[in-house]
């Protein structure tokens, strides 16, 4: 961090001289026409530096860039200092400035690879091990509930970083889950969620992970208090407790409080982010339903790009290619969104994982020094599987006004090649046209001659595709726990890299507490209409509308 905004550096300087002058000039037509080995020179593969064997092509030619501007890009990285700040990041300097604290979640899948000064990190593997043990009973069979009976469900109850990644990763690796155990995932407060849930649980062999770093969430004790209620129901003795409900946190002195038997405690520590924390005790559920080998292959997966990160030139490194060009449309093309579209539908919670990822780390308007930017900081994330989103918004991300810039994720292979590969290869063929179609679109010429002479001007114009919307194709040999890993690894840096080049702290979420303060004064209040008071006419006359319906 170099205490600077970003718009004082000599490089984004010169990339507002770039854009406003050359602009015109960056079409993907042209680029690709003027250099046929485009594709050569904008494209790079990556390969796992140690552990499991991860390979994937980034193909980002069908950017709207050359190399002068990718270097200039590049330059903005060096001068915001964005290497050192990733050194102190590995080193466990407290990066995380506004609430002093390490970003450490490289060290819960470091394997003991390079030292770290942190209280913590050397009881990472005494944790694992824990999970290992716990997570083979369960699975085994030898952990058994009240009546003797073995687990056959889990439902982890956590929300935000306790739940998007367990829920996207056990997702993602169905293919490797044990089919004779159920998971679960409840989040969110709406009672439906988890009375919907138990609805198909059997209190004997369900297993509860209460999973909440502060152990403070309201959403989450709420929902882990009524979780237990409906399970001494049946159980009646509160020693039972212990068979079926497992805390994942930081915070002992709730966990035990709350009734948790400390031997069912897995830590973890003030330095893993909640939106990191997949990688923690937090991914015990993963662990549950991959199988543990299969959890610390993903681990290795990530410890994988995380030596790439740590040590390739800037140039070929993949966060920060990835950190540049998002930075490129969303700081100088005036760019509002980013599209994750992975073409496997096990990937279908990739965006909103990346979701909270993004937006929670880097939608900030001060700078760690506390000045307020004068530039767009963190996208909006979204995105949706392919080829649904095929169905409803791709419409207006090819004929739009907006420009969405894209990142499509594919596997070359799949684990259910149904039909001899036909539904794949036809998947793969739309993966390869959108970002072709997005690319080069379709010039009112080429509709004419298609269309003939005779048509209305009307429906010639509405047939033109402008193209020339930007995207990055991602594609892997085949979607493994591993490959997984380094992938997200891949987004969590980029996301880093952006963070650093903005000035802005990625790893606090000031923004999610006023709502959260709000919420719980109008708690207090919603008993009669005599209890509303000091909230503005909107509000005062929403609650007693509700206040006519209230149940108890
Ligand atoms: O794990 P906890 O402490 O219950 O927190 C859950 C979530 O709580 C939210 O308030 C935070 O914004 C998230 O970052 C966090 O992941």
């Amino acid at each position: 961090m170099s205490g600077k905004l970003a718009s004082e550096y000599a490089a984004w300087k010169k990339l507002e001289e770039i854009h406003a002058s050359e602009q015109s000039r960056l079409v993907l037509r042209e680029l690709f026409a003027q250099d046929p080995a485009r594709f050569a020179h904008f494209s790079t593969e990556y390969t796992s530096p140690s552990g499991p064997d991860v390979t994937f092509l980034l193909d980002y030619s069908k950017n709207l860039v050359t190399q002068p501007i990718l270097d200039t890009l590049l330059a903005l990285v060096r001068e915001a200092d964005v290497e050192r700040v990733r050194d102190s990041m590995f080193a466990g300097e407290h990066i995380n400035t506004s609430e002093d604290r390490a970003v450490l979640h490289v060290a819960l899948r470091n394997f003991g690879d390079f030292k770290i000064a942190e209280a913590g990190t050397d009881d990472v593997s005494a944790v694992l091990e824990h999970m290992k043990v716990f997570s083979n009973a369960v699975r085994s069979g030898a952990w058994k509930g009240y009546t003797g009976k073995s687990i056959d469900t889990i439902v982890n109850i956590g929300i935000g970083g306790s739940d998007l990644g367990p829920v996207m990763v056990t997702e993602a690796l169905k293919h490797y889950s044990k089919r004779d155990l159920t998971a679960h995932f409840v989040s969110n407060i709406d009672g439906t969620h988890i009375a919907e849930t138990l609805k198909l649980c059997n209190p004997e062999s369900t297993l509860f992970i209460i999973a909440s770093k502060t152990f403070t969430t309201q959403e989450t004790i709420t929902n882990a208090e009524s979780a237990r209620d409906w399970f001494l129901a049946s159980a009646a003795d509160k020693a039972h407790v212990a068979k079926h409900f497992v805390a994942l946190s930081t915070n002992t002195a709730a966990v035990t409080s709350f009734g948790i038997a400390k031997e069912n405690m897995f830590q973890f520590w003030d330095w893993v982010g909640g939106r990191y924390s997949l990688w923690s005790a937090i991914g015990l559920s993963i662990a549950l339903v991959i199988g543990y080998d299969n959890f610390e292959e993903l681990l290795k997966g990530a410890h994988g790009m995380d030596q790439h990160f740590l040590k390739t030139p800037l140039e070929k490194n993949l966060p920060v290619i990835l950190a540049i060009l998002g930075i490129w449309y969303n700081d100088f093309y005036g760019a509002q969104t980013h599209a994750l579209l992975p073409y496997d539908q096990y990937l279908h919670k990739f965006a909103d994982y990346f979701q909270q990822g993004d937006m929670e780390s880097n939608g900030k308007t001060v700078t760690k020094g506390g000045q307020r930017v004068n530039y767009q900081t963190g996208p909006i994330l979204w995105g949706a599987a392919g080829t649904n989103g095929q169905h409803s918004f791709y419409q207006l991300v090819h004929q739009g006004t907006k420009l969405i810039p894209a990142d499509f994720l594919a596997p070359a292979t799949t684990h259910n090649p149904i039909a001899n590969s036909k539904h794949h290869r036809i998947l793969l063929s739309n993966f390869f046209a959108q970002p072709e179609a997005l690319a080069f679109g379709k010039t009112e010429e080429e509709v004419r001659k298609e269309l003939g002479p005779g048509q209305s001007e009307a429906l010639y114009k509405s047939k033109v595709f402008e193209g020339n919307k930007p995207s990055n194709s991602l594609i892997f040999p085949k979607l493994t726990p591993a490959t997984l890993g380094a992938l997200i690894a891949m987004y969590e840096h980029k996301i880093f890299v952006q963070g650093v080049v903005w000035g802005i702290n990625s790893f606090d979420q000031m923004g999610v507490e006023l709502g959260k303060v709000l919420a719980k004064n109008i708690l207090a209040q919603l008993g009669t209409p005599e209890d509303v008071k000091g909230h503005d006419s909107s509000t005062t006359g929403l609650i007693h509308y509700y206040q006519k319906y209230r149940q108890e």
